[in-house]
């Protein structure tokens, strides 16, 4: 691919520009380790490091192009240094410019929110695909372009990788993306540039205050998002999350709201839940659903206001509801030789851990107990810790903690932290077993048949990240080794 980088540098607030825009660019990129012959590099000042540093070795790579925010003391002549406020939004229009506005080229719907983002996005690509049309995905578990998958490294790529695999998507025809919206890229630019159809928002509870420090600045990330929405776009809010009307204040695009206990657009309830589905009514008709937990008839009910707002027949996309089956990792039941049953769930916040547990209560309705496997990840909101073990505590009869990604931390202080949300009365029935299989297999060894052990934290995720590597780990392996040994 190639461009003139006078076209490129159009799509950008440029406030200096030194040296000729009369050249081809081969390629954008943000990384100095990438940069060749005829690159634009985009010098960012990043969370870790300021690539302006990396501006002389760049130029001696031969790029053509640096894009900062600061010029450097001396100026080669061959390269164009172009002056920007802010390099990372630059970057964002850059990535859009540079793949031919790919996001305007199909319809892209973004979900925002604390909990739900990753099962909205992937059951609003299914539901396209169900609708026969041709359909990406961007998402924590995978990238999809039509039906090719790529492993996903983040819930939100950087911008260039968001536009890399939307302009893969419009190549492969796709019709459709859908992608998750983290407040880490709301507030990072990632989607800066993007041109949206649609924006969903799940709801907001604590996550994430190691980054954004306060709760406001949280919710501030994420109604950024529902801030740049353009007006032909849809905002499709939780109308029971006292943030939903909050998210759509000074969006300029047409808001709509769905509810389980309020007047909605979408309105919906509840007739009968159990482990393997639940029956519900969504703007008064009956469905069957595969689905288990009042927090999944929300996910449901968006993707059922979506897909409306999106122009699918209503009685189709009723009928398609049935088909939809769960994320990977998300309320994932195994049934175990002896009885019991294990659910796998990736939550890993205090908030996912009590509607998890309350849902996993009420079906029980009192004829079994449970056994919760839960940890907290090493590097991420340490104010979370005390508050998962409380609410783990609680709401199980008995409750193992141990590691979930300790990344640089010691494993044995994030126990800790847990550890200090407990109440005397939580202590007796709460044991630490740092190894995460061993906490697993002691779970299975205390089930009886007819209990649930629940092994929150991971998911889909098939990794233990200690200091910085990712040892492979997979809990439904680990449960599945141990129900193949009680055969
Ligand atoms: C700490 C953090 O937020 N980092 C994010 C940030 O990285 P950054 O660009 O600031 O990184 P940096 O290391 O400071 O580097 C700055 C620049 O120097 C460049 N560089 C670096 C080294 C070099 O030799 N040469 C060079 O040019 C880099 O390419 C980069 O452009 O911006 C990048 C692009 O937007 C992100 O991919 C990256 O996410 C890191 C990998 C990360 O782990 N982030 C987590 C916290 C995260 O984003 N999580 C959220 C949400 C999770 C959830 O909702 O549960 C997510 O969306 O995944
Ligand atoms: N609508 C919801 N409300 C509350 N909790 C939910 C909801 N949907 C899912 N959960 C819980 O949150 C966990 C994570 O769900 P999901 O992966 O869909 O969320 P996410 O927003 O993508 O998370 P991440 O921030 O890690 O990307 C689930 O395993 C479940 O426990
Ligand atoms: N996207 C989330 C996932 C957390 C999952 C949990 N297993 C952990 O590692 O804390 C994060 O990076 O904060
Ligand atoms: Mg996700």
């Amino acid at each position: 691919m190639e461009k003139q980088l006078k076209d490129l540098i159009a799509a950008i607030d440029a406030k200096r520009v030194v040296g000729s825009l009369d050249k081809r660019i081969v390629e954008v990129t943000n990384d100095s380790r990438q940069a060749r012959e005829g690159s634009l590099f985009i010098a960012v000042r990043g969370a870790v490091v300021d690539a302006h540093q990396f501006i002389p070795a760049v130029v001696a790579a031969g790029a053509a192009a640096v894009v900062c925010e600061e010029l450097p003391a001396t100026l080669d002549e061959a390269v164009t240094y172009v002056q920007v406020p802010n390099s990372t939004q630059a970057e964002a229009l850059l990535a859009d410019a540079w793949y031919d506005h790919p996001s305007s080229q199909l319809k892209l719907v973004g979900v925002t929110g604390t909990n739900g983002k990753t099962t909205t996005a992937t059951l609003l690509y299914e539901m396209a695909r169900l609708m026969g049309y041709k359909a990406g995905l961007l998402s924590t578990v995978k990238n999809v372009v039509d039906r090719t998958e790529y492993p996903a490294k983040q819930t939100t790529p950087g911008s260039l990788e968001i536009n890399r695999f939307l302009h893969e998507m419009v190549q492969a025809g796709c019709d459709y993306a859908f992608m998750e919206v983290s407040s880490h890229a709301c507030v990072q630019y990632r989607i800066d540039g993007l041109h949206f159809a649609g924006g969903i928002f799940t709801n907001l509870t604590r996550d994430h205050l190691d980054f954004h420090k306060t709760v406001e600045n949280y919710i501030k990330a994420k109604k950024r998002f529902f801030d740049l929405l353009p007006p032909d776009a849809f905002a499709l809010v939780n109308a029971d999350d006292k943030q939903g009307s909050v998210m759509v204040q000074n969006t300029k695009a047409r808001s709509y709201t769905y509810s389980l206990r309020a007047m909605a657009d979408f309105k919906g309830r509840v007739i009968e839940d159990r482990l393997d589905g639940m029956t519900v009514n969504f703007n008064g008709q009956e469905l069957e659903v595969r689905f288990t937990g009042r927090f999944n008839v929300y996910n449901l009910l968006s993707v059922y206001g979506a897909s409306v707002l999106l122009g699918f027949p209503k009685d189709e996309v009723l009928v398609k509801m049935s088909l939809l089956v769960p994320v990977a990792g998300r309320f994932q039941t195994m049934t175990s030789p002896r009885g019991y049953t294990a659910v796998v769930d990736y939550a890993h916040t205090p908030d996912a851990l009590v509607n998890v547990l309350s849902t996993i209560a009420e079906v029980l309705n009192g004829k079994g107990r449970i056994i919760t496997v839960c940890g907290a990840g090493g590097n991420r909101d340490k104010g979370k810790r005390p508050m998962m073990a409380a609410e783990a505590a609680r709401r199980s009869d008995q409750v193992i903690l141990t590691s979930d990604n300790p990344r640089f931390e010691d494993p044995e202080a994030i126990l800790a932290d847990m550890e200090a949300g407990l109440t005397p009365d939580d202590r007796p029935r709460v044991l630490k077993i740092t190894d995460r299989a061993s906490a697993i297999a002691t779970a299975c060894q205390l089930a009886k048949p007819g209990d649930v052990v629940l092994v929150a934290g991971k998911g889909h995720e098939n990794y233990q990240e200690v200091k910085g590597v990712k040892h492979h780990f997979d809990d439904r392996e680990v449960l599945q080794h141990i129900f193949d040994n009680e055969k």
